[in-house]
Protein backbone atom coordinates (compact mmCIF):
# COMPACT_ATOMS: atom_id res chain seq x y z
CA UNK A 1 0.00 0.00 0.00
CA UNK A 2 1.10 3.27 -1.08
CA UNK A 3 2.11 5.79 1.83
CA UNK A 4 -0.47 8.62 -0.02
CA UNK A 5 -3.09 5.42 0.39
CA UNK A 6 -2.46 4.78 4.21
CA UNK A 7 -2.21 8.66 4.31
CA UNK A 8 -5.91 9.08 2.95
CA UNK A 9 -7.46 6.19 4.70
CA UNK A 10 -5.69 7.60 8.36
CA UNK A 11 -7.31 11.17 7.35
CA UNK A 12 -10.56 9.68 6.30
CA UNK A 13 -10.67 8.04 9.79
CA UNK A 14 -9.43 11.06 11.93
CA UNK A 15 -11.99 13.28 9.75
CA UNK A 16 -15.04 10.38 10.56
CA UNK A 17 -15.59 9.98 7.00
CA UNK A 18 -18.17 6.88 7.12
CA UNK A 19 -18.37 3.89 4.81
CA UNK A 20 -21.53 5.92 3.78
CA UNK A 21 -19.60 8.64 2.40
CA UNK A 22 -16.86 6.06 0.43
CA UNK A 23 -19.65 4.18 -1.03
CA UNK A 24 -21.94 7.38 -1.99
CA UNK A 25 -18.73 8.99 -2.97
CA UNK A 26 -17.59 6.14 -5.65
CA UNK A 27 -21.44 5.84 -6.44
CA UNK A 28 -20.90 9.68 -7.99
CA UNK A 29 -17.42 8.51 -9.44
CA UNK A 30 -19.53 5.81 -11.13
CA UNK A 31 -22.34 8.30 -12.72
CA UNK A 32 -20.09 11.24 -13.10
CA UNK A 33 -17.51 9.29 -15.57
CA UNK A 34 -16.62 5.84 -16.86
CA UNK A 35 -15.54 4.28 -13.88
CA UNK A 36 -17.76 2.03 -12.06
CA UNK A 37 -17.53 2.18 -8.45
CA UNK A 38 -15.72 -1.45 -8.27
CA UNK A 39 -13.03 0.33 -9.84
CA UNK A 40 -13.16 3.30 -8.31
CA UNK A 41 -10.72 4.22 -5.71
CA UNK A 42 -12.16 6.88 -2.47
CA UNK A 43 -10.88 9.38 -4.68
CA UNK A 44 -13.22 8.80 -7.65
CA UNK A 45 -9.58 8.00 -9.46
CA UNK A 46 -9.21 4.17 -10.73
CA UNK A 47 -8.06 1.71 -7.97
CA UNK A 48 -5.03 -0.60 -8.37
CA UNK A 49 -7.95 -3.02 -10.11
CA UNK A 50 -8.77 -0.45 -12.50
CA UNK A 51 -5.43 0.05 -13.24
CA UNK A 52 -4.99 -2.98 -14.44
CA UNK A 53 -8.42 -4.16 -16.03
CA UNK A 54 -9.75 -0.50 -17.08
CA UNK A 55 -13.21 -0.01 -16.43
CA UNK A 56 -15.74 -2.01 -18.03
CA UNK A 57 -16.67 -1.39 -21.90
CA UNK A 58 -20.13 0.77 -22.01
CA UNK A 59 -20.05 0.10 -26.00
CA UNK A 60 -23.01 -1.01 -27.26
CA UNK A 61 -22.37 -4.91 -28.96
CA UNK A 62 -22.74 -6.37 -32.36
CA UNK A 63 -25.34 -9.42 -32.49
CA UNK A 64 -25.06 -11.98 -35.08
CA UNK A 65 -28.15 -14.26 -35.90
CA UNK A 66 -27.45 -18.01 -34.58
CA UNK A 67 -29.49 -20.68 -36.24
CA UNK A 68 -30.05 -23.45 -34.44
CA UNK A 69 -28.19 -26.66 -36.32
CA UNK A 70 -30.55 -29.64 -37.05
CA UNK A 71 -33.11 -27.78 -35.64
CA UNK A 72 -36.63 -26.20 -37.05
CA UNK A 73 -36.89 -22.64 -37.91
CA UNK A 74 -37.23 -20.30 -34.70
CA UNK A 75 -40.38 -18.41 -34.57
CA UNK A 76 -41.29 -17.33 -30.93
CA UNK A 77 -37.56 -16.23 -30.11
CA UNK A 78 -34.87 -14.37 -31.41
CA UNK A 79 -31.42 -15.83 -30.72
CA UNK A 80 -28.19 -13.95 -31.21
CA UNK A 81 -24.51 -13.95 -29.68
CA UNK A 82 -22.51 -10.91 -29.34
CA UNK A 83 -19.86 -11.09 -31.99
CA UNK A 84 -16.06 -10.65 -30.91
CA UNK A 85 -17.43 -11.54 -26.74
CA UNK A 86 -18.91 -14.08 -24.66
CA UNK A 87 -22.56 -12.88 -24.74
CA UNK A 88 -25.50 -15.11 -26.03
CA UNK A 89 -28.82 -13.49 -26.10
CA UNK A 90 -32.63 -15.20 -26.15
CA UNK A 91 -35.32 -12.22 -26.39
CA UNK A 92 -39.14 -13.90 -26.61
CA UNK A 93 -40.52 -12.75 -29.36
CA UNK A 94 -44.29 -12.49 -29.07
CA UNK A 95 -44.71 -9.03 -28.48
CA UNK A 96 -48.09 -8.57 -29.73
CA UNK A 97 -49.50 -11.12 -26.29
CA UNK A 98 -46.66 -9.12 -24.43
CA UNK A 99 -43.98 -12.16 -24.97
CA UNK A 100 -46.27 -14.83 -23.38
CA UNK A 101 -45.13 -18.13 -23.79
CA UNK A 102 -46.80 -20.89 -25.79
CA UNK A 103 -44.87 -24.76 -25.62
CA UNK A 104 -43.58 -24.10 -28.68
CA UNK A 105 -42.09 -20.69 -27.58
CA UNK A 106 -40.64 -22.62 -24.62
CA UNK A 107 -39.23 -25.74 -26.34
CA UNK A 108 -37.40 -22.75 -28.57
CA UNK A 109 -36.23 -21.36 -25.62
CA UNK A 110 -34.67 -24.33 -24.27
CA UNK A 111 -33.06 -25.20 -27.61
CA UNK A 112 -31.08 -22.16 -27.51
CA UNK A 113 -30.02 -22.15 -23.93
CA UNK A 114 -28.80 -25.88 -24.69
CA UNK A 115 -26.93 -24.24 -27.53
CA UNK A 116 -25.62 -21.06 -25.32
CA UNK A 117 -24.50 -24.03 -22.43
CA UNK A 118 -22.44 -26.18 -24.97
CA UNK A 119 -20.83 -23.07 -26.67
CA UNK A 120 -17.33 -22.82 -24.69
CA UNK A 121 -17.07 -18.85 -26.52
CA UNK A 122 -20.25 -18.58 -24.35
CA UNK A 123 -19.60 -17.34 -21.03
CA UNK A 124 -23.05 -15.48 -19.85
CA UNK A 125 -26.75 -15.52 -21.43
CA UNK A 126 -29.10 -12.87 -21.75
CA UNK A 127 -32.80 -13.69 -21.40
CA UNK A 128 -35.13 -10.73 -22.29
CA UNK A 129 -38.10 -9.58 -24.57
CA UNK A 130 -39.27 -8.25 -27.16
CA UNK A 131 -40.21 -4.49 -27.31
CA UNK A 132 -40.48 -2.12 -24.29
CA UNK A 133 -43.88 -3.31 -22.67
CA UNK A 134 -43.06 -6.28 -21.64
CA UNK A 135 -40.45 -9.04 -21.00
CA UNK A 136 -42.54 -11.89 -20.50
CA UNK A 137 -46.79 -12.10 -19.55
CA UNK A 138 -45.90 -15.79 -18.71
CA UNK A 139 -48.27 -18.95 -19.90
CA UNK A 140 -50.44 -18.11 -23.02
CA UNK A 141 -54.04 -18.20 -21.34
CA UNK A 142 -55.11 -18.86 -25.21
CA UNK A 143 -53.89 -21.87 -25.87
CA UNK A 144 -54.37 -22.87 -22.32
CA UNK A 145 -56.24 -26.22 -21.80
CA UNK A 146 -56.77 -28.95 -19.58
CA UNK A 147 -53.85 -29.96 -17.61
CA UNK A 148 -51.66 -27.13 -19.78
CA UNK A 149 -50.06 -25.29 -23.05
CA UNK A 150 -51.44 -26.83 -25.93
CA UNK A 151 -49.42 -26.88 -28.70
CA UNK A 152 -49.09 -28.42 -32.73
CA UNK A 153 -49.65 -31.85 -31.44
CA UNK A 154 -53.10 -30.96 -29.68
CA UNK A 155 -50.78 -32.28 -26.48
CA UNK A 156 -51.06 -30.41 -23.08
CA UNK A 157 -47.40 -29.10 -21.33
CA UNK A 158 -46.79 -27.15 -18.23
CA UNK A 159 -42.60 -27.47 -20.29
CA UNK A 160 -41.90 -24.17 -18.72
CA UNK A 161 -41.04 -26.14 -15.44
CA UNK A 162 -38.88 -28.25 -17.33
CA UNK A 163 -37.04 -24.53 -18.99
CA UNK A 164 -36.69 -23.77 -15.07
CA UNK A 165 -34.79 -26.78 -14.26
CA UNK A 166 -32.44 -26.28 -17.25
CA UNK A 167 -31.44 -22.11 -16.42
CA UNK A 168 -31.52 -23.54 -12.88
CA UNK A 169 -28.88 -25.78 -13.60
CA UNK A 170 -26.81 -24.00 -16.39
CA UNK A 171 -23.55 -23.91 -15.30
CA UNK A 172 -23.32 -20.41 -16.82
CA UNK A 173 -25.09 -16.64 -15.31
CA UNK A 174 -28.04 -16.23 -17.03
CA UNK A 175 -29.18 -12.63 -16.71
CA UNK A 176 -32.99 -11.24 -16.76
CA UNK A 177 -33.16 -8.41 -18.99
CA UNK A 178 -36.39 -6.70 -18.12
CA UNK A 179 -38.77 -4.02 -19.65
CA UNK A 180 -42.07 -4.01 -19.06
CA UNK A 181 -43.98 -6.44 -17.79
CA UNK A 182 -42.85 -9.60 -15.96
CA UNK A 183 -46.05 -11.15 -14.77
CA UNK A 184 -47.29 -14.98 -14.18
CA UNK A 185 -44.63 -17.25 -15.71
CA UNK A 186 -42.78 -14.81 -16.74
CA UNK A 187 -42.12 -13.20 -13.64
CA UNK A 188 -41.15 -17.03 -12.42
CA UNK A 189 -38.56 -17.03 -15.27
CA UNK A 190 -36.99 -13.84 -14.12
CA UNK A 191 -36.65 -14.83 -11.02
CA UNK A 192 -34.74 -18.41 -11.67
CA UNK A 193 -32.47 -16.55 -13.67
CA UNK A 194 -29.26 -15.59 -11.55
CA UNK A 195 -29.22 -11.77 -11.81
CA UNK A 196 -32.43 -9.25 -13.07
CA UNK A 197 -31.15 -5.47 -14.33
CA UNK A 198 -34.79 -4.01 -14.38
CA UNK A 199 -35.65 -1.02 -16.69
CA UNK A 200 -37.33 1.97 -14.46
CA UNK A 201 -40.61 0.99 -16.72
CA UNK A 202 -40.85 -3.00 -15.02
CA UNK A 203 -43.77 -4.42 -13.71
CA UNK A 204 -43.38 -7.99 -11.28
CA UNK A 205 -46.10 -9.52 -10.61
CA UNK A 206 -47.61 -13.29 -9.85
CA UNK A 207 -51.15 -13.09 -11.48
CA UNK A 208 -52.17 -16.98 -11.48
CA UNK A 209 -54.90 -16.78 -8.60
CA UNK A 210 -56.39 -14.48 -10.76
CA UNK A 211 -56.77 -16.76 -13.88
CA UNK A 212 -56.71 -19.99 -12.14
CA UNK A 213 -53.47 -20.96 -11.63
CA UNK A 214 -50.22 -21.37 -9.72
CA UNK A 215 -46.84 -22.05 -9.36
CA UNK A 216 -46.09 -24.25 -6.39
CA UNK A 217 -42.32 -25.04 -7.06
CA UNK A 218 -40.06 -22.58 -7.67
CA UNK A 219 -42.18 -19.88 -8.31
CA UNK A 220 -43.54 -20.09 -5.07
CA UNK A 221 -40.48 -21.75 -2.73
CA UNK A 222 -37.75 -19.94 -4.32
CA UNK A 223 -39.84 -16.55 -4.65
CA UNK A 224 -39.60 -16.86 -0.78
CA UNK A 225 -36.02 -16.96 -0.94
CA UNK A 226 -35.36 -13.75 -2.32
CA UNK A 227 -38.28 -11.75 -0.69
CA UNK A 228 -39.37 -13.66 2.82
CA UNK A 229 -42.27 -15.76 3.48
CA UNK A 230 -44.09 -12.54 4.26
CA UNK A 231 -43.54 -10.97 1.20
CA UNK A 232 -43.98 -14.23 -0.64
CA UNK A 233 -47.51 -14.72 0.57
CA UNK A 234 -48.69 -11.40 -0.36
CA UNK A 235 -47.23 -11.53 -3.85
CA UNK A 236 -49.27 -14.78 -4.33
CA UNK A 237 -52.31 -14.69 -2.18
CA UNK A 238 -52.78 -11.31 -3.31
CA UNK A 239 -51.56 -11.42 -6.99
CA UNK A 240 -50.52 -7.20 -7.08
CA UNK A 241 -48.07 -5.58 -9.27
CA UNK A 242 -45.21 -3.61 -8.06
CA UNK A 243 -43.13 -1.04 -9.75
CA UNK A 244 -39.22 -1.63 -10.63
CA UNK A 245 -37.99 0.36 -7.31
CA UNK A 246 -40.16 -1.46 -5.00
CA UNK A 247 -39.13 -5.08 -6.58
CA UNK A 248 -35.35 -3.55 -5.75
CA UNK A 249 -36.33 -3.12 -2.57
CA UNK A 250 -37.83 -6.42 -1.72
CA UNK A 251 -34.58 -7.78 -3.70
CA UNK A 252 -36.30 -9.02 -6.37
CA UNK A 253 -34.22 -7.46 -9.11
CA UNK A 254 -30.57 -6.09 -8.41
CA UNK A 255 -30.54 -2.97 -10.19
CA UNK A 256 -32.86 -0.23 -11.79
CA UNK A 257 -31.93 1.44 -14.84
CA UNK A 258 -33.62 3.99 -17.01
CA UNK A 259 -35.22 2.07 -20.00
CA UNK A 260 -32.95 3.49 -22.52
CA UNK A 261 -29.88 2.38 -20.59
CA UNK A 262 -31.10 -1.56 -20.03
CA UNK A 263 -29.28 -2.79 -23.14
CA UNK A 264 -25.96 -0.91 -21.70
CA UNK A 265 -25.89 -1.84 -18.15
CA UNK A 266 -26.67 -5.42 -18.77
CA UNK A 267 -24.19 -5.58 -21.32
CA UNK A 268 -21.52 -4.31 -18.69
CA UNK A 269 -22.74 -6.44 -15.92
CA UNK A 270 -21.88 -8.90 -18.27
CA UNK A 271 -18.36 -7.97 -19.32
CA UNK A 272 -17.77 -7.56 -15.90
CA UNK A 273 -18.49 -11.18 -15.27
CA UNK A 274 -16.51 -12.55 -17.84
CA UNK A 275 -13.70 -11.22 -16.73
CA UNK A 276 -13.82 -13.57 -13.92
CA UNK A 277 -13.07 -17.07 -13.44
CA UNK A 278 -15.67 -19.03 -15.36
CA UNK A 279 -14.89 -21.95 -12.91
CA UNK A 280 -15.42 -19.91 -9.82
CA UNK A 281 -18.49 -18.56 -11.18
CA UNK A 282 -19.74 -22.05 -11.99
CA UNK A 283 -18.65 -23.53 -8.36
CA UNK A 284 -20.19 -20.74 -7.09
CA UNK A 285 -23.77 -20.91 -9.20
CA UNK A 286 -24.10 -24.79 -8.43
CA UNK A 287 -23.46 -23.98 -4.24
CA UNK A 288 -25.74 -21.15 -3.78
CA UNK A 289 -28.13 -23.93 -5.69
CA UNK A 290 -27.18 -26.89 -3.45
CA UNK A 291 -28.50 -25.01 -0.70
CA UNK A 292 -31.65 -24.82 -1.72
CA UNK A 293 -31.93 -28.03 -3.94
CA UNK A 294 -31.28 -30.79 -1.82
CA UNK A 295 -30.18 -33.92 -3.09
CA UNK A 296 -30.64 -32.70 -7.12
CA UNK A 297 -28.33 -29.55 -5.48
CA UNK A 298 -25.94 -31.48 -4.38
CA UNK A 299 -25.67 -33.95 -7.21
CA UNK A 300 -24.99 -30.74 -9.52
CA UNK A 301 -22.44 -29.65 -6.97
CA UNK A 302 -20.94 -33.35 -7.20
CA UNK A 303 -21.00 -33.30 -10.93
CA UNK A 304 -18.63 -30.26 -10.56
CA UNK A 305 -16.10 -31.17 -8.21
CA UNK A 306 -16.16 -34.45 -10.51
CA UNK A 307 -15.29 -31.66 -13.93
CA UNK A 308 -12.60 -30.64 -11.82
CA UNK A 309 -11.17 -34.21 -10.44
CA UNK A 310 -10.94 -35.41 -13.90
CA UNK A 311 -9.28 -32.55 -15.53
CA UNK A 312 -6.65 -33.52 -12.31
CA UNK A 313 -3.06 -35.34 -12.30
CA UNK A 314 -4.61 -37.91 -9.52
CA UNK A 315 -7.77 -38.27 -11.50
CA UNK A 316 -5.97 -39.14 -14.73
CA UNK A 317 -3.33 -41.31 -12.39
CA UNK A 318 -6.76 -43.57 -12.46
CA UNK A 319 -7.81 -43.48 -15.61
CA UNK A 320 -4.30 -44.43 -17.04
CA UNK A 321 -3.79 -47.06 -14.81
CA UNK A 322 -6.60 -49.09 -15.68
CA UNK A 323 -5.84 -48.78 -19.32
CA UNK A 324 -2.57 -49.64 -19.07
CA UNK A 325 -3.56 -52.58 -17.01
CA UNK A 326 -1.44 -51.25 -14.01
CA UNK A 327 -1.93 -50.63 -10.48
CA UNK A 328 -2.30 -46.96 -10.10
CA UNK A 329 0.17 -44.58 -7.81
CA UNK A 330 -2.07 -42.76 -5.91
CA UNK A 331 0.91 -42.56 -2.80
CA UNK A 332 2.42 -39.31 -4.57
CA UNK A 333 -0.42 -37.35 -4.05
CA UNK A 334 -0.65 -35.38 -0.70
CA UNK A 335 -3.67 -35.49 1.82
CA UNK A 336 -3.51 -32.33 2.29
CA UNK A 337 -5.34 -30.90 5.92
C1 LIG B 1 -49.38 -8.37 -18.96
C2 LIG B 1 -50.58 -7.45 -18.83
C3 LIG B 1 -50.64 -6.86 -17.42
C4 LIG B 1 -50.36 -6.32 -19.84
O1 LIG B 1 -51.47 -5.44 -19.85
P1 LIG B 1 -51.61 -4.40 -21.05
O2 LIG B 1 -52.83 -3.58 -20.74
O3 LIG B 1 -50.34 -3.68 -21.28
O4 LIG B 1 -51.84 -5.26 -22.36
P2 LIG B 1 -53.11 -6.12 -22.76
O5 LIG B 1 -53.71 -6.78 -21.61
O6 LIG B 1 -54.00 -5.27 -23.63
O7 LIG B 1 -52.41 -7.24 -23.67
C5 LIG B 1 -52.05 -7.01 -25.02
C6 LIG B 1 -52.44 -8.25 -25.79
O8 LIG B 1 -51.68 -9.34 -25.30
C7 LIG B 1 -52.53 -10.40 -24.87
N1 LIG B 1 -51.91 -11.07 -23.73
C8 LIG B 1 -51.21 -10.53 -22.72
N2 LIG B 1 -50.82 -11.46 -21.86
C9 LIG B 1 -51.28 -12.64 -22.33
C10 LIG B 1 -51.21 -13.98 -21.86
N3 LIG B 1 -50.52 -14.32 -20.75
N4 LIG B 1 -51.82 -14.92 -22.57
C11 LIG B 1 -52.47 -14.62 -23.73
N5 LIG B 1 -52.59 -13.36 -24.22
C12 LIG B 1 -51.99 -12.40 -23.52
C13 LIG B 1 -53.80 -9.68 -24.48
O9 LIG B 1 -54.89 -10.56 -24.50
C14 LIG B 1 -53.90 -8.62 -25.57
O10 LIG B 1 -54.34 -9.22 -26.77
P3 LIG B 1 -55.60 -8.61 -27.55
O11 LIG B 1 -55.79 -9.52 -28.72
O12 LIG B 1 -56.73 -8.60 -26.60
O13 LIG B 1 -55.17 -7.24 -27.94
C15 LIG B 1 -51.89 -8.17 -19.14
O14 LIG B 1 -51.92 -8.48 -20.52
C16 LIG B 1 -52.09 -9.42 -18.36
O15 LIG B 1 -52.44 -9.37 -17.20
N6 LIG B 1 -51.86 -10.57 -19.00
C17 LIG B 1 -52.16 -11.87 -18.42
C18 LIG B 1 -51.08 -12.30 -17.45
C19 LIG B 1 -51.39 -13.71 -16.95
O16 LIG B 1 -52.33 -13.90 -16.26
N7 LIG B 1 -50.53 -14.67 -17.30
C20 LIG B 1 -50.73 -16.06 -17.01
C21 LIG B 1 -50.39 -16.46 -15.56
S1 LIG B 1 -50.37 -18.22 -15.29
C22 LIG B 1 -48.84 -18.67 -15.93
O17 LIG B 1 -48.18 -17.88 -16.52
C23 LIG B 1 -48.34 -20.05 -15.76
C24 LIG B 1 -47.75 -20.66 -16.82
C25 LIG B 1 -47.27 -21.94 -16.70
O18 LIG B 1 -46.73 -22.55 -17.77
C26 LIG B 1 -47.31 -22.64 -15.48
C27 LIG B 1 -46.79 -23.93 -15.33
C28 LIG B 1 -46.89 -24.57 -14.12
C29 LIG B 1 -47.48 -23.96 -13.07
C30 LIG B 1 -47.98 -22.70 -13.18
C31 LIG B 1 -47.91 -22.00 -14.40
C32 LIG B 1 -48.42 -20.71 -14.55
O19 LIG B 1 -49.02 -20.08 -13.51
Amino acid sequence: MSAQRRLQILSNHLLGRTSEDLVSRQATAANNSDVSASYASVDGKPNSYGRVHGAVSREPTNWRRIPIVSREELTDVIYEKAIGEGIAKITINRPERRNAFRPRTVQEMSWCFGDARDDPEVGVIILTGAGDLAFCSGGDQSVRGQGGYVGADGIARLNVLDLQIQIRRLPKPVVAMVAGYAVGGGHILHMICDLTIAADNAVFGQTGPKVGSFDAGYGSTHMARLVGQKKAREMWFLARLYDAHEAHRMGLVNTVVPLDKLEEETLVWCREMLRNSPTALRLLKSALNAAEDGQAGIQELGGNATLLFYQSEEGNEGRQAYLEKRAPNFSKFKRLP
